[in-house]
Order: C-alpha cells, then structure tokens, then sequence
C-alpha cells in the first residue's frame, strides 16, 4: 500500500509533511506491502490506507488529527500493551505488519525521535511463541514456476521457528499434494498468474520480486547457509526450480528476522516418490488432522497426540502427514513401542510434562530473540536431563540412539546458570535477568542501588536530628526523584541550605547537595547496571550460538521420545496391535476397528464396536461392499485406510492382528461435498476426483470408492460405476474398497477374478432394522434404505409413499414392462373390522327402547368393552 494519492510524496521528497510524517512516510517505502505500526508513546499508530485496512479488520476507530501536506493525517491505533493480540488477529487474516521502534533518545533528539522497523511479522515468518500454534509446525514455502516447456515447479520451503528446511521439485498435478501436506501459512510467488491449486489454497500469498527467484542464487544462498561448497552432500545439485524458490525463500525470511538464520543448517530434499501419496481429498476424506467441517477434533491425530510437550505434537503430525514408502524408520518405531510397552513409559511421560520447548528456543535463540525466562526454562530442561535420561527405555537401535542424544553439554548449562538469573525478569528492558556473581561491575552498580536504602535512613536520621523536624521523610518517586518532605508544622525550621522541589497541599518538598549528588550517583547507577545488563545479555546471545547444533539434535530427540510415548500409550490404552511389514502385495487385517468411531462409541456409551477382517492379496485385489445406508460400509473401507497409514507412520494399529504390504498411495473419492466455490458441481467433482485416482494408482495403491455414481442418473451412474471398477480391476490393479448401492455391480465378481463380494450385515425387526455392522462374504440381499428414513424420522405418509413406490418398482422390474408412477397416491389404508362394542352400538335404536332397556344396554356395551 500507499499513502493515498494526494498525500503521496513525489518519489522521496517528502518536504510537504511535517517532519513526523515525512519520517513516517520514509519508512513506510520500506514496507510498501506491509501494514507499519508506528511507535508513538504507548500506542503503534497507523496512516491513511493501513488506518483505514485496520480498521476495517481489526475494528479500530479511525480518526482524523492535524495536517501534513495540507491534508488531514488519518490515522487509528492500538495500544502497545496489547498489541501481541492485534498481531495474532492479522497474521490470521494474512497480512503482514512492520513494527517501527524508537530507537533514538528521546531527551536529545532534535524533532522527530529515530525509528527504524526492527520486525517484520508475517504468516509464514512468526517466532513469536503468542503468536504461533504450539502443536503445529509454522511453514513459509516459495515456489518458483520454471519454464512452460519443462512444466516444472520448484518448492522450497522452511519453518522459522525449528529451522526445518525442505526442496523439492513437482509437476502441476502434484502440486495440491504438496501444499496439502506442507500446509502453508504464506506462499511467496512471483507473478499474478497462478496454479489453480495454490489459488485454491487458504496460505497467505506474498509476491516478491522476479529477479529474486533465480537458481544461481538459491544455490549461492543455500551452499553459504548449509556452510558447504557444494549441494551434491543433499543430493540437491540438480534442482534448479527448486534453488530458483530457495533464493526468494532465504532472502525473504532474513528480511523479516532482519538478519541471517544461523539455526538453518541442514536441508531435506524430498521427493513425491519417497512417500506415500496423500492427496488432499484423502487427507480431508480420512478427517487425519481436521474434521470435514474443518475443526481440531475428532480426528485421528487428535486421538493419536496425547504428547507432553508442542515438540512432541509437531513431529507426531509430521510422521502423519509424510508418511515415507521406505518402512525402515516405521519399523524402528514399532519395535521402539514395544520396548516401551515392555519397560514402561509413565516415569518418561512425567518427566517430559515439565521439558520447555527446545526446538523453539534454540531457533529464538539464532534470530536473537529468545526472552529471559525462555533460557530459564531451557536450563531447568538441560539440567533435568541426567533425570529424564534414565527413564528412556533401551534395547533397541532407535531408543538407544535417542537416550544418547539427551546428553546435556556441562558447558553449557554451566554459562546458562552462571549468566542467568534463578527467576529472571520479564523482559529484559526491567533488570534482574543477569545472575548475581556473573560479572563483577554489574555487580557494584546493582550494589550501589541496593545500598540507597540505608543511605536514605541514615540521612533520614541525621536531617531529623539537624533540624528538629520529627516527622521529615527523605522520599523518591519515578518523577521527582529523592525529595526531603516537610509538613506544613515543620516549615518554619527549614535550613537554608534546603532548596524547594515542589509545593503539595500540606507539604513541600525539598532537596539538598548532598542529596542530590546521591540522587546522580544512584539514578546513574542503575542506568549503568541496564546498560551493562543489555550488554552482557548480548554477550551471552553471542556465546550461545555455538550450542545452536547439539540444541536441535537435543530438541528432536526430545519431540521423538514424546511421539514415541504417546503412541505407546495409545497402543496401550486402546489395545493396538504391532503391525507386521511384507515384501509381497497384501492389506490382512484381523479384527479391524475404526479408531476415532470406536472411541466415539465409547464416549457417548452406544454399544461396542464390531471388528472388521479384510483380507486383499495379489489374488484378491477388489471388493464389493453392498449393505444398507448407516450399515458401516464407510466405517470399514476408512477403517482399512486408517490402519495402513498408521502402520506407515510407525505406530500400533487398531485390529487384532495385522500383515501388510508395500503402499505408494491412499486414494479416496468419498462423498459429495459441492465445490461451488469452484464452480464445479457434485457429478463433475466426482468424476474429476475418480480420474485423478483412475490415472495415478499403481498395483500398490490403496483406493476406496464410496458410492461413485450417484451424482446422475442410475442407468449414467451404473454403467461409470462397473466401468471404473473394471479399470481399476483390470489396469490399475489396485487395492480397491469399492461400496456401492448398484446391486447389479454384485455381479461383477463373476467376470472379474480378483473381485470379491462383501456385505454389511443388517437383519429386519418388524418395520425397523438393526444394523450389525458385521462385514461378511457374499452381496447383500436387500438395501433398507426405507428403514433407514423411518430412523431418521421422516413423517409416515411419506414413507408410506416410499413403500408404495418401492414395491412398484420392484413389481415393475420383475415384470419388466409396466411404466412406474413415482408419484402415484399410495393404496388407501383398509378400513378396519369394526369391534363388538361398535357393533352393538350400531344395532340399538335409542328412540325404540325404554329408560330401563337403555341402562341394560349400557351395562352390556360396558361390559363388552371390558371383555375387549
Ligand atoms: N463396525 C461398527 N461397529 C459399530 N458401529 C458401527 C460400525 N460401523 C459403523 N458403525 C456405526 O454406524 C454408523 C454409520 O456407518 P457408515 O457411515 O459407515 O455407514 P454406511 O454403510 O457407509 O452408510 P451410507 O451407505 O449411508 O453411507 C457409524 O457412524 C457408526 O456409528
């Protein structure tokens, strides 16, 4: 943004504005994109358009003060001390603000006072600990778009607060999967014409300049960060989109740190073909990190993170969200929990409740901005170590390797408890961070304060006595500084020598030299011991930068021993199982549970769940599921998914028992959310969702079909569903869980060899129906689906109406030539045989009979009701 038009300066002349605005106008050229919180006292103002955009979003009040350049400065503002609450609102939002400090003297500057921006927070860029999610890792991503010929895209990536870098190259199509599984705050780009997967994406976009996108810097960029020579060590010499975005990238965030990134210093070069492909509908399908209206919980990572510690949550979801092919590391992890479950994990999980976040201290204390009381912590953590580290069980390569890397470094936490105070302050603008003993000058400044008390009671004592005075008080406040105060009975004995400070209703304040030369030498002092404390916290930023390596090998090891745990007790508390790896193709899964619906069944204490088996090998690679609505058909296919990822991540899965084989991929198409923001009907969404899996899944992809087909009409929807099923039966060669409504699909095994028919198991209960959720072979006899309405409560007639329907439908399909009124009233109900006690009344004739007769005939209508 910038000034509006008419205010805006020629260039850089800004000799029309008074001086504040022209200092303003200065700084805000700097940040042309950026909202700019000015500094004025206690309040960060805000000008013109950045006025008008904040109060727009943050529900200030816009004013109008004064004139620069003969036009009214409007303006709006928040206050300093809440304005961590207004940062946290915008980066929401998406936007970006520079804070400008002042940094001059107040006292001697002439005009204006110095400022100069000293942050720049943006989505992607927070280190703020207010400021960022605690269970979530915050990611800025650059892409860089090569050359249309090449249709390549470069990715790369980097999360401030931990240091994690990432590159990695793609093709459009594979673009979604990636920003679905980095999920990032803010995308910078380089131009307005976009991939029509990142203009779908919430991450806040920033565009930088085209000539910061370019390879040979990113590779310049990236050998100075990483301290090599060469990217051949990462394998990432032949990447040149991706160094093009490493160059915005690294650029980018020293520009918002305002200095380089020194706890950057190693480099993930990732590839699509390294992991197991999540597409985005799958990640949102399987509700893995958030529900389908887009809340935290339940999903499964809000049933799998019971970590102790932020780092701990942040590599749990990352194992989640990036699951590799290769199950080396996932088998590690599994026969980590079972050393866990073996040796026990409660004297590790109590102990980790208290560790600080390491990971995000070590990066604050890079970019030099970690607070006092965050090395505090980061102390109490190093020196609870030799505690922590024998309660990590051992016995296996991963655990062993992971207790080895809790070894505090005793230089270390000697200059963090020799520099540091045992309760530091706030903030270090207050004092008392430095410890006492740590240097000796700052102690005899600080000592000099310390001292004042006495001084002041002892001249409190002496001046009583001089003068006679016996209620004078030698006092000081932040104003006025010491003052020796009289009430108005002692001034008459006032010596000469007192000079008058300042006059109140009933007294009057007064000063001495030698007061004075005590004030100077005090006042003086303790400036001089914050300056020296400043100094010496810098000092002590300077010496801790060697430690920034072991801090992140210290740090992950900690997130890891955290995940690891909270698995271990979710295998534990949920009776898991420990999944075993195979070469060959298979998904077995014995008494499989769906870990989220099981836990809600539990909760809300509706009954238990059923286990489901599901039995899929190179001869039987594709299953029919038919059954009623709300018979679990859902249920059982994400079940099946669900444990394939879990088992690839390296956890315990939910089922008794449970063989698997190589996985590349988890396709879903479930459901029929309408995309209209996209414009893009249920059919069409469907239908592009089914090609994408049609083109992409190999013999060793997992894919579920949920009802495909049912977005048009039956005849339309039957012939793409058995078409599709054969694709996937015949090319593909996928794993497929394939539930459908179509029983003529029932048919399909008998031309389709490794297609198996299954049913969920419901039985009948006079018009109801019980669902028994119970997977078993064969096709389903029937589909319910009117049952299944009367359970939702839809009114009688209706279903009366639907029944009706029904049956001519199906009397229509057994003759095969009728034409079906779907709309035809349903048969009227029969009269019903009228009772006795109907009867009888029907046969008196009131008028015929006399009072006695009458009473007789009620007795016999009483008693024929009676007898009813
Ligand atoms: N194995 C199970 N054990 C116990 N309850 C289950 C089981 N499977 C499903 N349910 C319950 O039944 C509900 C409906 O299941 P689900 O959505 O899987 O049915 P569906 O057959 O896919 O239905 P539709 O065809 O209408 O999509 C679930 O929300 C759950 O409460």
């Amino acid at each position: 943004m910038t000034a509006p038009a008419s205010h805006a300066p020629a260039a850089d002349d800004f000799s029309a504005h008074t001086p504040m605005m022209a200092q303003y106008f200065r700084l805000k050229a700097g940040h042309p994109n950026t909202l700019l919180f000015y500094r004025m006292g206690d309040f960060y103002e805000l000008f013109f358009d950045d006025a008008r955009k904040a109060h727009r979003l943050l529900d200030i009040t816009l004013t109008t003060r004064g004139q620069s350049a003969g036009e009214p400065v409007v303006m709006a503002g928040v206050p300093v001390h809440a304005v961590e609450n207004y940062l946290a609102k915008l980066i929401k939002l998406g936007e970006s603000v520079a804070v400008a400090e002042q940094v001059g003297d107040v006292a001697t500057a002439k005009g204006p006072v110095e400022r100069k921006v000293v942050r720049v927070v943006t989505p992607g860029t927070v280190t703020d600990s207010e400021l960022l999610d605690d269970r979530a890792d915050t990611v800025l991503l650059a892409l860089a778009i090569g050359p249309k010929a090449r249709a390549t895209l470069g990715l790369a990536w980097l999360s401030v607060s931990s240091g994690q870098l990432g590159l990695t190259e793609c093709g459009e199509r594979e673009l979604a999967g990636w920003l679905a599984r980095l999920n990032p705050a803010e995308v910078l780009v380089d131009r307005d014409e976009l991939p029509a997967a990142l203009v779908q994406s919430k991450a806040a976009r920033t565009q930088r300049p085209a000539w910061q996108f370019e390879a040979a810097l990113g590779v310049r960029k990236l050998c100075e960060q990483l301290h090599v020579s060469t990217l051949a060590g990462y394998k990432a010499e032949h990447l040149g989109c991706a160094h093009a975005a490493a160059a915005a990238l690294l650029s980018y965030a020293e520009h918002t740190q305002g200095r380089a990134l020194a706890h950057v210093h190693t480099l993930k070069v990732e590839r699509a073909t390294d992991l197991i492909d999540l597409p985005p509908t799958t990640h949102r399908n399987l509700e893995l990190t958030e529900t389908l209206r887009g809340e935290r919980a339940p999903t499964l990572l809000s049933l799998l993170d019971t970590c102790r510690t932020g780092m701990g949550s942040r590599a749990l979801r990352q194992w989640l969200i990036a699951p590799s092919q290769d199950r080396s590391l996932a088998s590690a992890r599994h026969a980590a929990i079972a050393q866990m479950q073996a040796q026990g994990i409660d004297a590790l999980r109590d102990a980790l409740r208290g560790v600080s976040d390491v990971e995000r201290i070590t990066a604050r204390v890079a970019l030099r901005q970690v607070r006092p009381r965050e090395l505090a912590g980061l102390r109490a953590t190093l020196n609870n170590l030799p505690n922590l580290r024998p309660c990590v069980p051992q016995g296996t390569a991963l655990l062993d390797q992971l207790g080895q890397d809790l070894h505090p470094d005793a230089a270390l936490v000697d200059v963090l408890t020799r520099a540091i105070a045992e309760e530091p302050a706030v903030l270090l603008r207050d004092g008392g961070v430095i410890a006492t003993g740590f240097d000796a000058d700052l102690d005899e400044l600080r000592a000099i304060g310390q001292n004042c008390d006495a001084f002041l009671l002892a001249l409190e004592a002496r001046e009583r006595e001089r003068t006679g005075i016996t209620n004078l008080r030698v006092q000081f406040n932040r104003v006025h500084g010491f003052f020796i105060e009289v009430t108005a009975s002692g001034l008459d004995r006032v010596p000469a020598d007192y000079q008058r400070r300042q006059t109140l209703k009933n007294a009057e304040r007064f000063i001495t030299p030698e007061l004075k030369a005590f004030e100077d030498k005090a006042l003086s002092a303790q400036d001089r011991a914050l300056a020296r404390e400043k100094w010496l916290f810098e000092q002590l930023l300077d010496a801790l930068q060697a430690w920034l390596r072991p801090l992140t090998q210290l740090a992950r090891a900690l997130a890891s021993l955290d995940a690891l745990a909270a698995l271990t007790e979710r295998a534990t508390t949920l009776g898991w199982c420990r999944p075993a790896f195979v070469a060959y193709p298979c998904i077995e899964i014995e008494g499989g549970r769906h870990p989220v619906v099981e836990a809600r069944l539990l909760e809300t204490g509706s009954g238990p769940f059923i286990a489901n088996d599901c039995r899929l090998d190179g001869k039987r690679r594709l299953q029919i599921i038919t059954g009623p609505n709300m018979g679990g058909k859902s249920t059982y296919m994400r079940q099946v998914a669900l444990i394939v990822l879990l088992a690839a991540m390296g956890s315990y899965v939910p089922a008794r028992c449970c063989t698997l084989g190589p996985v590349d991929a988890i396709h879903t198409r479930i459901g029929a959310a309408d995309d209209l923001a996209n414009a893009q009907s249920t059919f069409m969404l469907e239908m592009t969702e089914a090609a994408a899996i049609i083109h992409s899944a190999t013999p060793n992809s997992l894919v579920l079909m949920d009802e495909i087909g049912r977005g048009t009409s039956t005849f339309d929807g039957l012939a793409l569903a058995s078409a599709i099923a054969a694709h996937l039966h015949d090319r593909n060669q996928s794993f497929t869980l394939f539930a459908t409504h179509y029983f003529e699909l029932t048919e399909f095994p008998r031309d389709h060899v490794r297609a198996v028919n299954l049913h969920v198991s419901a039985v009948e209960s006079g018009e109801d129906i019980v669902f028994l959720h119970a997977l078993e072979h064969g096709p389903a006899s029937r589909s319910y689906g009117v049952q299944v309405a009367r359970l939702a409560g839809m009114p009688p007639a209706l279903i009366r109406q639907a029944r009706a329907t029904l049956q001519a439908l199906e009397d229509h399909s057994r003759a095969g030539d009728v034409q079906v009124d779907l709309f035809a009233p349903p048969p009227a109900e029969p009269e019903p045989e009228p009772s006795p006690v109907e009867e009888a009344l029907a046969a008196l004739q009131p008028d015929t009979l006399t009072p006695r007769e009458a009473l007789d005939a009620l007795y016999r209508l009483k008693a024929l009701h009676t007898a009813r």
